[in-house]
């Protein structure tokens, strides 16, 4: 039997009990990392199923199982939340929100619900935020944030902190412009609402020509991390729109960048933009992580993030907000950076590699880039960030004259040329797919495994020793050395593994939670991939919860 309901506190995201997993990455400084040290590499090979769940959906199932004491919460595509009890499966409530028929998803998916007092707060793909009662799932209150007939949708999931309900919206591709904001936890009233692409007057209003920053994009589609110290909230921002860089000549501000917000305001203390004038659909909206670390002989509070332009970047928190740049290395194939300012980290182009209106370009890595939103993770055991990577991957895009019409897209390539933009040379054909560990403080890759084609697998890692991933198109869920990265386990999933691993522990044993569950954009680089390679391959959808534990 189920304890009663635990209030989700700010100390408690702050500083989470290891048995739970109360947050998009398990904390705030976004590290998907568990203390938990029951299974080890020594037991690991005993990882066996504790049970599993049929979500009666498809397309991609990317949500963390999220556990406070027992309760266990997940999300599906077409905005479902289920409530379960963590150590046995059994279904405590469901709750699904209906979105309209006339809605086209871009990107079938939800990453997760935001566990905060005792509710659960859901961001759907209609643009609703909405709080359910976390032991009924009863809809408490539900607030239209944007307007979905106008290319908004939700996929992330919230952050909590400081009373507010903090999301972004997606519609880079819709010609939207992006915006961070916050609601208030109890009745769910707007709070403050920050745009991610200044209008003209304000600051950066000046790097969008004319009328472009109405629908420049800035899309804000996975959750923030967040320093409680100095309560300000680091959130990555999407590509600029349209994508040829001609139609926006400018830098683009905060597009593709990294953007700190004070939690009580909303007020933009600092950014650092990791590429301007974005002609790549790269968007940079994984938020860096936080890890304090000796850095060539200071001590620095960074901030750091594996770029979906192919860059490792180590920036600096610094006091007020501001963000500033520290170093940058390659992690994967690129041939778009010339070179990268030591001073500022503002990269300068090679116009051979530079997509455009009427031209057809060719880049690396793919427009999907080294990392999409699969997050990294960081064990401060091991001292090491892992990265799911896919390397020697190229694009290959023709830039066209586009019309901004609400609620189309608005892109300037022809979707067919999306579909079959991937090029793969000698090295792409024999791997693809890539876990990387990173010595961030020395910038030294310390291992690499690879697989034949890519890696869509966001990554746990655990005080156990332990690191593990799916994220291929072989079914596989993997668990590997933390240290060596020698694989040491594998289960063979019903569907391709995308979904956000967890770790937990209920009555003295500690589980692994991860759902299977293939589609949106893993699914369209494998079609991307047939397109160009001798073989087809055929990933079964269908959404599936997997919980393990040792066998005895
Ligand atoms: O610009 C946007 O608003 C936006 C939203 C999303 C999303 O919400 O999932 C994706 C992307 N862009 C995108 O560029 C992308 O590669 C992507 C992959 C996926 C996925 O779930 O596999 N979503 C998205
Ligand atoms: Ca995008």
């Amino acid at each position: 039997a189920l304890p009663p309901y635990s209030a989700v506190t700010d100390q408690r995201l702050d500083k989470p009990e290891p048995h739970n997993w109360l947050s998009y990455r398990g904390n705030y400084a976004g590290w998907g990392y568990s203390p938990l040290s029951q299974i080890t590499p020594e037991n690991v090979g005993k990882l066996t199923l504790a049970w599993q769940y049929s979500t009666g959906m498809t397309e991609g199932h990317q949500s963390p199982p999220m556990v406070n004491n027992g309760y266990m919460y997940i999300t599906t595509p077409n905005n479902q939340v289920i409530a379960m009890e963590a150590a046995t499966g059994k279904e405590l409530w469901r709750y699904k929100k209906a979105i309209p028929e006339e809605l086209q998803q871009l990107h079938p998916t939800n990453r997760g619900v935001a566990l905060y007092g005792d509710r659960v707060y859901l961001a759907t793909t209609d643009a609703n935020l909405v709080a359910l009662d976390a032991t009924t799932g009863k809809e408490l209150w539900r607030t239209q944030v944007a307007d979905w007939r106008k290319g908004y949708y939700m996929t992330l999931a919230p952050l909590a902190a400081k009373g507010k309900i903090m999301i972004g919206s997606s519609g880079g591709e819709y010609g939207i412009r992006g915006f961070v904001a916050a609601f208030d936890a109890e009745t769910g009233k707007e709070a403050w609402r920050t745009y991610t692409i200044p209008a003209p007057g304000e600051p950066g209003g000046d790097t969008w020509p004319g009328d472009t920053y109405k629908h420049g994009g800035g899309s804000v589609w996975i959750t923030g991390t967040y320093d409680a110290d100095t309560n300000i909230a680091y959130w990555g921002v999407g590509n600029a729109g349209p994508w040829m860089p001609d139609t926006r000549a400018g830098d683009n501000l905060y597009a593709n960048s990294t953007i700190a917000l004070d939690v009580d305001t909303g007020k933009l203390k600092g950014y650092h933009q990791y590429h301007h004038n974005d002609a790549w659909d790269w968007d940079e909206v994984s938020a860096p992580l936080l890890i304090d670390m000796p850095y060539k002989g200071r001590n620095i509070k960074s901030l750091v993030h594996a770029g979906r332009n192919g860059y490792l970047w180590v920036l600096d928190r610094e006091k007020g907000g501001k963000i500033g740049f520290v170093d940058a290395w390659p992690f994967v194939e690129q041939n778009v950076f010339k070179s990268i300012d030591p001073k500022t980290g503002r990269p300068t182009y090679d116009p051979a590699h530079t997509p455009g209106t009427g031209k057809t370009v060719n880049f690396c890595p793919s427009l999907w880039g080294g990392k999409d939103w699969p997050p990294e993770a960081y064990n401060p055991k091991t001292g090491l960030l892992y990265i799911p990577a896919n390397n020697h991957l190229c694009s290959e895009l023709t830039g066209e004259p586009t019309k901004y019409q609400e609620g189309q897209l608005y892109i300037g390539v022809a979707i067919q040329g999306i579909l079959t933009n991937v090029r793969m040379g000698e090295k792409a054909k024999k791997s693809v797919g890539e876990v990387q560990a990173w010595d961030i403080k020395t910038g030294k890759q310390v291992w690499t495994h690879t697989y034949p084609e890519m890696n869509w697998g966001p990554l746990l890692t655990t005080g156990g020793n332990l690191l593990f991933g799916g994220g291929t198109n072989d079914r596989e869920f993997r668990a590997f050395d933390a240290t060596s990265g020698k694989q040491l386990w594998q289960f063979p999933a019903p569907s391709g593994v995308t979904g956000v691993p967890s770790s937990f522990e209920v009555d003295g044993e500690q589980y692994i939670a991860v759902q299977a569950g293939w589609g949106v954009d893993a699914q369209r680089m494998q079609g991307a991939f047939d397109a160009v390679l001798p073989h087809k391959t055929v990933v079964p959808q269908g959404g599936v919860l997997m919980v393990f534990k040792l066998s005895r």
